[in-house]
């Protein structure tokens, strides 16, 4: 049958099923093949591709089988736009949603492919994301549901949405039928808004309530928004008393997000609440060597010359996405001039970045560290309290502001409560000292040089 064929029997459809569905349902399926009997129809949602078949089989058989096609089955697949992946059974949306449009609400999401890359092979695990990936990998698999929802927070471009897309996929590959639906916080206030707007209510929450899997993106964005905030904890209550997964993300933990309702904050406590930490040394450079892995494809026999990954590794150490633009530039500018990618060449084609990434670490950022890391609050820490659980991380604030600073002892003194310089600098001493002998000290201090530098 060929798509012409199928365009004009449609318009018989427009009888049985009347003017609204046709145009809702039946107008926007677009015929892909029939093989072996199996009529294939892309689809915008998955929503829409059930919704379809469970109510409207029957009519569209008739339909095909009147006219000389012989049928027995429909089949749907939802339309991706990805060019390495097949067609995710999920929905999602670009991070930023277009402007409020005339589009109906509540029958169909907006649809965008997955990120393609955004899979598990392409993910590189280190010390400071392994529990997030564990827990992802887990709800990945798709058994039954241990912990709802599954929380992943952590700071700008440490990887929340490459695991929730990674997760999609997984699933996708695992669970074909399963209806996954992908999309930020923001993108779900526009559909709830829209939805109230056009008096589509029922439409929005039948949506909602009907995936197996919820995964909302950038959960914060809802904070302080009341109604959505409300709406999202009905549709949440409503998909935990199913038993249906539900992933979160955020870009810090749950109790830290302002005005958010308490009962959302409690709601979103309940399940597997897992950080994404800064990336450390290790990670990055795990990381630059998988991106160059995948870079050599693109660019063919580009060289990199030993110790440049090792130096973006240790002057990069803001977030990935700066990490992985910076290899980009450079593999496109050393294929554009014909050259080695060596430190000279990185040098000058980075030098912005570079710049820009030698950021300064303040005493009271590292007074704040130190503070959080021993349980003990800032006030404390600063004040004049010489009790040995204040003292000890007091010291190792000093020590930390000495070392990574170019704060001089007064003037570290006088950003601890205005202390004289010999306090500052026996403190400095007795941190040297006990990271001798004492090996938890050591780490500890290390833990925290690393966590200021990442
Ligand atoms: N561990 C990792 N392995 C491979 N790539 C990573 C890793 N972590 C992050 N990335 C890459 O870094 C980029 C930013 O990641 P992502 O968009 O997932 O960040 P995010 O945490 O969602 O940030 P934002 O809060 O800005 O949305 C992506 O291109 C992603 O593929």
């Amino acid at each position: 049958m060929t798509k012409e064929k199928w365009g004009q029997l449609r318009e018989n459809l427009l009888k049985t099923v009347g003017k609204n569905n046709f145009k809702t349902w039946i107008e926007p399926l677009e015929f892909a093949e029939v093989q072996d009997g199996v009529a294939l129809f892309n689809v915008p949602t998955n929503f829409m591709g059930n919704y379809v078949s469970q109510n409207f089989t029957d009519q569209i058989l008739h339909e095909l089988n009147a006219n000389g096609q012989p049928v027995q089955r429909l089949s749907f697949q939802v339309l991706a736009n990805a060019p390495t992946q097949p067609a995710a059974n999920a929905v999602a949306e670009p991070k930023a949603p277009p402007a409020a449009s005339g589009e109906a609400s509540g029958d169909a999401i907006q649809t965008a492919p997955l990120e393609a890359r955004f899979t598990f092979d392409s993910f590189v695990v280190g010390k400071p994301n392994e529990l997030a990936h564990a827990a992802a990998r887990r709800v990945a698999e798709g058994g039954p549901v241990t912990f709802n929802p599954l929380v992943l927070y952590g700071g700008v471009g440490l990887g929340k949405t490459h695991l929730m897309h990674a997760i999609a996929w997984e699933l996708r590959a695992r669970q074909p039928d399963l209806n996954v639906l992908y999309l930020s916080a923001e993108q779900f206030m526009y559909r709830f808004v829209q939805a109230l707007r056009e008096r589509k209510m029922m439409d929005f929450k039948h949506l909602f309530r009907s995936v197996d899997v919820l995964m909302v993106d950038d959960v914060q964005f809802i904070a302080g928004k009341d109604s959505t905030q409300e709406e999202f904890f009905h549709t949440f209550n409503a998909l935990v008393d199913q038993n249906k997964q539900i992933i979160i993300s955020a870009d810090r933990a749950p109790g830290e997000i302002k005005e958010l309702e308490d009962r959302v904050r409690s709601r979103l406590q309940c399940g597997l609440v897992v950080d994404l930490h800064p990336t450390d040394y290790e990670l990055r450079l795990g990381i630059l060597q998988s991106k160059v892995q995948q870079h050599r494809d693109t660019y063919p026999g580009l060289e990199i010359a030993p110790g440049v990954l090792e130096f973006l590794a240790q002057r990069i150490s803001t977030n990935v996405r700066v990490l992985e633009g910076a290899l980009t530039r450079l593999f496109a500018f050393a294929s554009l001039v014909g050259r080695e990618i060596d430190m000279e060449l990185t040098q000058d084609c980075l030098a912005d970045v570079l710049r820009a990434s030698e950021r300064k670490i303040t005493v009271e950022e590292i007074q704040r560290r130190v503070s959080d890391y021993y349980n003990i609050r800032l006030s404390d820490m600063i004040g004049p309290k010489r009790v040995r659980s204040f003292a000890r991380p007091r010291q190792v604030a000093m020590y930390l502001a000495k070392q990574l600073t170019s704060r001089s002892l007064p003037e570290i003194g006088r950003r601890f409560g205005g202390r004289d310089h010999t306090t500052v600098m026996h403190g400095v001493r007795r941190i040297e000292e006990l990271k001798q002998t004492d090996g938890q000290m050591a780490d500890d201090v290390e833990m925290l040089r690393r966590a200021l530098e990442a």
